[in-house]
């Protein structure tokens, strides 16, 4: 028997896009993903949990996890580190379980050349000013903050044609479907190589 590997699914986008609330309306329907916990070096944010939203680390413990190759990607964004523990996705995919990433757009590119097999979808806004809106209303950044992010989602902007999908964030609920009919699509595919390389054992 062939043992199925899960499928590495990657959500990135700007700051502010909404990727986080599209995450978690996902998540509401679809049980099966397996939501992978980021390290960070930022501040808690107000309502923010240990090992919930994030594990919270100093740059010094996070710089300790860098040298002992305990991440799959990390970026330096807006002055602090964020980073994907590797131990977690690896063994996640290996017991044949779906991994759903939330990570911006450096560190989404660095874990596409170790996981080309992986389905990188771009969450873009309907606008820059609209982006600006939402991360404003949300409330967490300083107005300085708010500017560098800004600057960084320009930049992130321009990058998107790396993804293998799309989809705007203009309503939730009609982001949530489309990101969910892309794992369903994607679960088809796998169905249909499996069942042709199944054939071509039988063949042989
Ligand atoms: N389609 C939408 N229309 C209007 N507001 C939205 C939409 N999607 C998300 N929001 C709002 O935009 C703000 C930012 O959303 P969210 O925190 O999910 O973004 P994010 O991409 O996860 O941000 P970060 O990358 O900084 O964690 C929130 O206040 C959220 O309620
Ligand atoms: N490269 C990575 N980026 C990550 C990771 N976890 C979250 N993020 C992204 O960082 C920015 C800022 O997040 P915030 O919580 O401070 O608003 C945002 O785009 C996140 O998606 C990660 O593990 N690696």
């Amino acid at each position: 028997m062939i043992e199925e590997k899960g499928i590495l699914f990657v959500l990135s986008g700007p700051s502010g896009v909404g990727k986080g609330t599209v995450r978690k309306a996902l998540f509401e329907k679809d049980t099966a993903l397996q939501y992978s916990i980021s390290m960070t070096t930022r501040q808690k944010r107000a309502g923010e949990q240990e090992a919930v939203d994030y594990f919270y680390r100093t740059k010094d413990e996070f710089k300790s996890m860098i040298e002992e190759n305990q991440l799959l990607e990390y970026a330096e964004y807006v002055g602090n580190y964020y980073g994907t523990p590797r131990k977690y996705v690896e063994e996640t995919l290996a017991k044949g379980n779906d991994v759903f990433l939330e990570i911006e757009v450096q560190g989404a590119l660095q874990v596409k050349e170790n996981f080309p097999e992986g389905v990188f979808v771009f969450l873009s806004p309907p606008s820059l000013e609209e982006l600006k809106n939402r991360i404003v209303s949300r409330g967490t950044e300083s107005d300085a903050l708010v500017t560098n992010r800004l600057q960084a989602a320009k930049d992130e902007i321009q990058l998107m044609d790396a993804y293998d999908y799309v989809v705007v964030n203009d309503q939730v609920d009609k982001a949530v479907e489309k990101v969910q009919a892309i794992v369903k699509s994607e679960h088809c595919k796998r169905e249909r190589v499996a069942k042709q390389y199944k054939k071509v054992l039988e063949v042989e």
